[in-house]
């Protein structure tokens, strides 16, 4: 069998680690297995209880002292740290075979949109490690009320899917912050975006812009991102539950797909692990 892994992925304060923790918690109640694994090398230490910590490779706050790097060159700086000691990485995650683990991403989303960084942690982790790896991706409720930020948001969300090639879940998170029923109601015409009902959304605007939103609505449709999920980590709540379960089958869809080829900015040193 092979390991079973989520990456949760988002902008910053999207919710993610609430949404981790909230997936550990969860499954910790239904007595399954899993584990916290943080790739966020300036995450806070103090919050969260991390089984495996990017920090005890690298941390953000000791590259931006010693190298004089800003805060975004020296996340840079760590990733390519990783890249070059892999080797950390699986010996931390060692033995964990039957076993979620759920990987905390940081929040600079030109990590997986722009820098190859995430998309080769994860094909080590599914050519060289044997998971089957999915992505979740969250977007905030409260920001996505209007049209245009959601599709901005959906392009997001959609740039990650295409660079991870990873299968794939959308979360609108921190639903509960969404208060009036009438943009209750409009969020829930994203859960499921329609591009008809979308583009009749549109009506009053520019025309112009009218198209584009078109356009955007019918690529968003077009390449699958037709659900998103809804999460609410502020109380008990189903969400958490329903959104483990769709983990639950893409992974088990990912199982059943023919193992990945090695990965092209692979170590070449790696293909002899093969
Ligand atoms: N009301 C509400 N607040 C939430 C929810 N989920 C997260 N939050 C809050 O949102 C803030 C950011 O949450 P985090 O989980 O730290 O977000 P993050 O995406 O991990 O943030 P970065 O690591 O900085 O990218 C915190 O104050 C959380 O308590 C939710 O479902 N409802």
């Amino acid at each position: 069998m092979s390991r079973v892994g989520c990456m949760v992925l988002g902008p910053a304060g999207a919710g993610k680690s609430t949404f981790c923790n909230a997936i550990i918690s969860h499954m910790q109640s239904i007595g399954r297995r899993a584990h916290l694994v943080n790739l966020d090398p300036a995450a806070d230490p103090t919050q969260y209880e991390f089984t495996i910590d990017i920090k005890d490779l690298i941390s953000l706050e000791d590259v931006m002292e010693e190298l004089e790097l800003g805060p975004n060159g020296g996340l840079v700086y760590c990733f390519e740290y990783l890249m070059n000691n892999l080797d950390w990485l699986d010996e931390e995650i060692g033995d964990y075979d039957d076993e979620y683990l759920i990987f905390d991403c940081p929040g600079q989303i030109e990590l997986y949109t722009h820098i190859p960084v995430l998309p080769t942690i994860a094909r080590h982790l599914q050519v060289n490690l044997n998971f089957s790896l999915c992505a979740a991706y969250l977007l905030e409720a409260p920001f996505v009320i209007d049209q245009a930020k959601f599709f901005s948001g959906a392009l997001s969300a959609m740039s990650a899917m295409i660079l991870l090639e990873l299968p794939h879940i959308n979360v609108l998170s921190k639903m509960d912050l969404v208060k009036l029923e009438i943009s209750r109601k409009k969020l829930k015409q994203f859960l499921n975006p329609d591009p008809l009902l979308l583009e009749e959304e549109s009506d009053d605007s520019n025309p112009r812009f009218s198209k584009l939103n078109r356009a955007i609505a019918y690529l968003v449709d077009d390449f699958g991102m037709v659900q998103f999920l809804p999460l609410d980590c502020s109380s008990e709540s189903k969400s958490v539950a329903t959104i483990i379960s769709h983990i639950d089958d893409i992974t088990q869809w990912a199982e059943n797909q023919e193992p990945k080829e090695p990965a092209e900015e692979a170590d070449p040193e790696d293909e002899d692990n093969e």
